[in-house]
C-alpha cells in the first residue's frame, strides 16, 4: 500500500468539490471517523484500560436486542458513536445492532436529512484475545417530510445507501470508505491524528482461491453450502480443478478486509441452527454496508438467492445469510444454490 499526503478530510472535501457529496454528509463521516479515533483509542488500551470482559453488573450478564451477551466494549463503542453523533445536526436518527429500536436526535439538538446505522464493535467474541475488531457503518437519506423518523424509515434496500465504511482495530487503524464512487482505504497516523488515504480505488480480484466460512457449522448447512464448499475441498483433483486456501478471523470486518485487499469469498450461510432467524448475520448494520463497500471494489455480494443491496429489509435487526468478495467465486456460489434449488 503506498501512502499520499492526502488526509480524509481533505478527500472528503474534494469529494464535495466534485459534487459527489453533501457538506452535510461530509461532516457526517468526519464525525463518525472521529469516533472510530476514540474507539481505537479505548480497544488499544487493551486489559490496562479496564474495557475487557462483559458488560453487566452484579455477575448478571448484559444481553443485547440479539440476545447475545455484551461486552464492555460493545457498549463503550456504541456510547461512543451515540454521543459524538447526536448533537451534530446532521442526522435525522440513528440505529445500532445494540439498541432494541432506533434512536432519534434529542429534540435540543437540530436535525438533519441522513439516518446512520452501525455495529459499533463488530466481531466481540475476539476482544478478550487480542484480535482484530472493528466498527462497521451505513448511511440512508431520511426519507422526504419525515422529521422524526420511526424504525420504517430505516428499513431501505441496500442500494438506497450514501455511504458506508467500517474501521479495523488491528495492528494499524484503518477506516474503508465509499461514497457510491469506487472504496478507498485510510490508514490512522497516530502521531498525527489523522487518516491518510493509502489506497485509492481497491479492487477486488476476481477470482480466488481463498475461502472463509465457520467450518465447525458444516454439518447444519444447506445442501448447496455443503456441495460448494466439498468441491472447494477436494482441490485440484475435484470439479473445481483447484486447490483452496481458507481463513476465518471470526471478525467480519477482518475477514473482509482481507477480502478487499487480496480476493476472496466470505460467507456465513444459513444453516438450521441460525435458519429460524433467517441467518447470522445483520443486513442493516453488516451485509449491507460491506456488500456496497465490496461492490464498489468490482467484488459482489449476494444472501446466495439473490442480490444483497436488492433485499427489502422488513426489521431493523433483520438477519440474512451472506456470500461476498471476488466476483466470479460469489457467482459460483450462487450457481450452487440456483442448481439445487431448481433440482
Ligand atoms: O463465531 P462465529 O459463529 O464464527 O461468527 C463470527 C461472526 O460473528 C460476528 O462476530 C458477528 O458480529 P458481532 O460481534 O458484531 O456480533 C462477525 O463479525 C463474524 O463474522
Ligand atoms: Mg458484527
Ligand atoms: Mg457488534
Amino acid at each position: 500500500m503506498s501512502s499520499t499526503n492526502i488526509s480524509l478530510t481533505r478527500f472528503l472535501i474534494e469529494e464535495q468539490r466534485a459534487g459527489r457529496i453533501s457538506p452535510d454528509l461530509r461532516l457526517l463521516v468526519e464525525v463518525v471517523a472521529r469516533a472510530c479515533k476514540s474507539i481505537s483509542i479505548a480497544v488499544g488500551k487493551g486489559a490496562l484500560g479496564g474495557v475487557l470482559g462483559d458488560a453487566g453488573a452484579n455477575g448478571e450478564a448484559s444481553i443485547n436486542v440479539q440476545g447475545e451477551a455484551q461486552k464492555k466494549l460493545d457498549v463503550l463503542s456504541n456510547e461512543i458513536l451515540l454521543e459524538a453523533n447526536a448533537w451534530g445536526g446532521h442526522l435525522a436518527g440513528l440505529a445500532s445492532e445494540e439498541m432494541d429500536t432506533s434512536h432519534p436526535i434529542p429534540d435540543k439538538y437540530p436535525r438533519g436529512n441522513y439516518l446512520l446505522l452501525f455495529d459499533p464493535l463488530d466481531g466481540s467474541s475476539n476482544i478478550d484475545v487480542n484480535i482484530s475488531v472493528g466498527t462497521i457503518f451505513s448511511v440512508l437519506r431520511c426519507p422526504d417530510g419525515v422529521d422524526n423518523p420511526g424504525d420504517e424509515h430505516f428499513l431501505q434496500p441496500g442500494t438506497a445507501q450514501v455511504a458506508a465504511g467500517y474501521c479495523t482495530y488491528g495492528p494499524s487503524t484503518m477506516l474503508v470508505l465509499t461514497v457510491g464512487h469506487g472504496t478507498h482505504a485510510f490508514t490512522l497516523d497516530r502521531e498525527v491524528g489523522s487518516f491518510v488515504l493509502t489506497t485509492r480505488g481497491m479492487k477486488i480480484p476476481e477470482e480466488t482461491r481463498e475461502f472463509a466460512v465457520n467450518v465447525s457449522n458444516q454439518r447444519f448447512w444447506e445442501a448447496p453450502m455443503q456441495a460448494y464448499v466439498g468441491d472447494m475441498l477436494a482441490g485440484k483433483d475435484g470439479p473445481r480443478g483447484k486447490d483452496f486456501n481458507m481463513r476465518w478471523v471470526a471478525s467480519m470486518v477482518a475477514d473482509v478486509h482481507r477480502i478487499l485487499t487480496r480476493g476472496g469469498i466470505f460467507s456465513y450461510p444459513l444453516d438450521s441452527k441460525c435458519a429460524p432467524k433467517g441467518g447470522k448475520l445483520r443486513l442493516m448494520y453488516e451485509a449491507n454496508p460491506m456488500s456496497f463497500l465490496v461492490e464498489q471494489a468490482g467484488g459482489a455480494a449476494s444472501t446466495g438467492r439473490q442480490r444483497m443491496l436488492d433485499v427489502q429489509p422488513t426489521g431493523l435487526h433483520m438477519r440474512v445469510p451472506v456470500f461476498m468478495g471476488s466476483k466470479a467465486e460469489v457467482e459460483t456460489a450462487v450457481r450452487y444454490h440456483a442448481g439445487h434449488d431448481a433440482a
